[in-house]
């Protein structure tokens, strides 16, 4: 089994570059089964759920090669392959499938998907979408059945601002007949890069990154060649890296705009934040000052930023809260950093953690994508040796992270150890 060894206690210092956004790029890929010819994306992070994305396509006839970041796509030889098992269940964006497939062959059978378990993640206003649109949608042996003779446009108030279920329903709306609106959109900047990309093949897309998306349908949709934003999640991730341990760090290819939320929060918590145009300059801190924060939907303080900001609010003076209104069990991560002797608790939807505290390495498991981020932070701030366990959780989302973060002075390795059991001790 793979792990993570971290020495703590190095000191952060130089520039870190992020890469593109995971979560544009799991859409993106599978975007492109709705073109007739290659289509190009630059900047896709090298990234376990990219490869899983560039199997199914291939599972269901594609031609795909991923090569230094560049991934062509040539959709013109894929047919409606079911895809019940396997890859599906690997990364939860496979439901981007059943859009992009139910948009180009009006069919689709996808498993469910899997991903980072974060307490329920229901998919009905996905499917509300695609009913709307005119699909039968079944659930049979746990795998979802779409049919349509034809996709037909119309209204769709979505209950919640789904990221997931706005860009599927945009996925199949591109190539229904007529006029599409989604109403209570949700308005992440991964919403309107993917329509970025439909919008060059040839869709009729118009309010994306707004509440409210009108999509006119198209018969066809042609390759083109498109560049991913960058990965505001990792960003978050490296500033906050550095407003814990860092002696002055360069956090590189950024949207500062997209930063707002965290910025905001970091500024409150005492951290001097430098914004330039495609960067982030942190310096190094001191005093940092509790806080209490609430995740949001996309202006708001994001959901997947909250784990990593509770590792922080263990080294900053006072109580801090965090409650998450979007995954309310998004908190395995605490019971880890307890064992690294963290003062935090939970209740209901909030974690309380009280700082400063001295964390001591320990060996801890990676309960989730977002959990392992936080626990490599803990690790490189902590006492001497932490070991990360279930790391292929991490590897779904952060591109090359020992690489970059041994390049500003950490001290981590992934190692393979041989777990002991009852079968081979
Ligand atoms: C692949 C991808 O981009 N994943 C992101 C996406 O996940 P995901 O697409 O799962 O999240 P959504 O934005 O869809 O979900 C937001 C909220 O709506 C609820 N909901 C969602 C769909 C639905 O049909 N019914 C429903 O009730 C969810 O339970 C959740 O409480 O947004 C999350 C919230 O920003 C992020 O943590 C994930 O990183
Ligand atoms: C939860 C996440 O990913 P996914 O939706 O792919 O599980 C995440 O990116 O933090």
């Amino acid at each position: 089994m793979d792990v993570y060894k971290i020495q703590g206690g190095n000191r952060l210092k130089g520039k870190i570059t992020v890469s593109g956004a995971k979560n544009s790029a799991v859409a993106l890929i599978p975007a492109s089964i709705l073109a007739d010819s290659s289509v190009t994306i630059g900047g896709i992070p090298e990234i376990s759920d990219a490869w899983t994305l560039k199997a199914l396509l291939e599972e269901i006839g594609g031609e795909v090669t991923f090569e230094n970041g560049k991934m062509t796509i040539d959709p013109s030889k894929m047919v409606a392959m079911p895809l019940p098992n396997g890859n599906v269940k690997k990364l939860r964006a496979s439901y981007y499938m059943m859009g992009a497939m139910l948009g180009r062959f009006k069919q689709a059978v996808i498993g469910m998907p899997g991903g980072c378990f974060l307490g329920p993640r229901p998919i009905d206003q996905h499917i509300k979408g695609f009913e709307a649109l005119g699909a039968k949608v079944t659930n049979e042996h746990g795998a979802i059945y779409l049919r349509a003779d034809e996709l037909i446009g119309a209204k769709i108030y979505l209950d919640v601002a789904s990221v997931g279920a706005t860009i599927n329903i945009m996925l199949a709306a591109v190539r229904a007949k007529g006029k599409t609106t989604i109403e209570n959109a949700a308005k992440e900047p991964e919403i309107i890069d993917v329509a970025t990309l439909l919008t060059n093949m040839g869709a009729n897309i118009k309010g994306a990154g707004t509440s409210v998306i009108r999509i006119e349908g198209v018969d066809e949709l042609k390759g083109t060649k498109h560049t991913i934003i960058p990965d505001r999640i990792e960003a978050a991730t490296f500033m906050i890296m550095a407003a814990a341990i860092g002696d002055g760090v360069l956090v590189d290819n950024v949207i500062p705009l997209h930063m707002e939320a965290v910025t905001a929060k970091l500024r409150e918590m005492g951290v001097t934040v430098e914004e330039n145009e495609e960067s982030i300059y942190i310096s190094k801190q001191k005093n940092l000052q509790a806080v209490d924060v609430k995740t949001l939907v996309y202006p708001g303080f994001p959901t997947d930023v909250q784990q990593p900001l509770s590792v922080l609010m263990t080294q900053a003076e006072g109580t801090s809260m965090i409650t998450d209104t979007i995954y309310s069990a998004r908190f395995k991560h605490i019971d880890e950093l307890r064992r690294m002797s963290a003062k935090a608790r939970v209740e209901g939807n909030t974690a309380i953690i009280q700082g400063p505290a001295s964390l001591e390495g320990s060996t801890v498991t990676a309960t989730d994508l977002r959990a392992g981020a936080a626990l490599v932070l803990a690790g490189l701030i902590a006492k001497g040796e932490t070991e990360i366990h279930d790391i292929y959780h991490i590897e779904r989302g952060y591109s090359s992270l020992i690489e970059k973060l041994c390049a500003i002075g950490a001290n981590i390795r992934k190692e393979s150890i041989v777990i002991k059991t009852k079968n081979n001790a």
